[in-house]
């Protein structure tokens, strides 16, 4: 089970998780949200650890030159877009980020209102690496505590790996993992004191639930 921690903004508290055995930490480089990040503490944060993790710039409908200069600058190997990024996008993203460092993870959220909005998910799986779905809050775009209705998830299939999202915490992750069978989780508010600020205990005790129940 992959796992991710996102919306760090501490570098003491990504040096703990990196340490605790997450794959991947996300930094929200969106000014709008209350764990944005500029890429010049991401890459303090960046340059002190190790290689063998996954350094997700999340994004939300930011331009090319935007995406690639933060990604040089902060020092990321992976970039999640949050907004209403096409696949097209998504495939011309992939070439330019080539430029810059080889092997860049590209993953693309998507917010499920319903049914319909899940099928969007058969248009991403050829031209990115993982697709996640994230609950739909029509006044936040991401961090929003909300789960999606799991049921709708049972069949879902794409042709790349998927990772869930949404109002996971160590009270639901094992529930949630039992019954939709995901390749990684994806965590924010479900860890945190406040926003921004993680519970360590609150990490450690969700993956290690994640794990445990990954490997039944
Ligand atoms: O977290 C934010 O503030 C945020 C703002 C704008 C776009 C995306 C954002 N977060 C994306 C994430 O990857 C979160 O981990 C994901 O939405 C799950 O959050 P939560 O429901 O709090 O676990």
């Amino acid at each position: 089970m992959y796992i991710k921690i996102c919306g760090i903004t501490k570098l003491e508290q990504a040096q703990s998780i990196a340490q605790i055995g997450a794959n991947a930490l996300g930094f929200i480089c969106v000014s709008s949200s209350p764990r944005y990040i500029e890429a010049m503490a991401i890459a303090k944060i960046t340059s002190s650890l190790d290689a063998n993790l996954d350094l997700v710039g999340v994004f939300l409908d930011a331009s090319m030159a935007e995406i690639c200069q933060t990604v040089e600058q902060a020092g990321l190997n992976a970039v999640q877009l949050h907004g209403n990024e096409s696949p097209e996008f998504c495939q011309q993203l992939r070439s330019q980020l080539a430029h810059i460092k080889p092997q860049v993870k590209l993953i693309k959220a998507l917010r499920v209102k319903n049914q319909a909005g899940l099928a969007v998910a058969q248009l991403f799986g050829d031209v990115v690496d993982v697709v996640l779905l994230d609950a739909y809050d029509p006044h936040m775009a991401g961090g929003t505590g909300k789960t999606l209705d799991w049921q709708m998830l049972r069949e879902f299939q794409p042709s790349c790996d998927w990772w869930l999202a949404g109002g996971l915490s160590p009270d639901n992750v094992a529930e949630a993992i039992a019954m939709v069978c995901p390749s990684g989780v994806d965590v924010s508010s479900g860890v945190e004191r406040s926003a921004g600020d993680k519970d360590l205990s609150k990490v450690e005790q969700f993956m290690k639930i994640a794990l445990q129940e990954s490997s039944n």
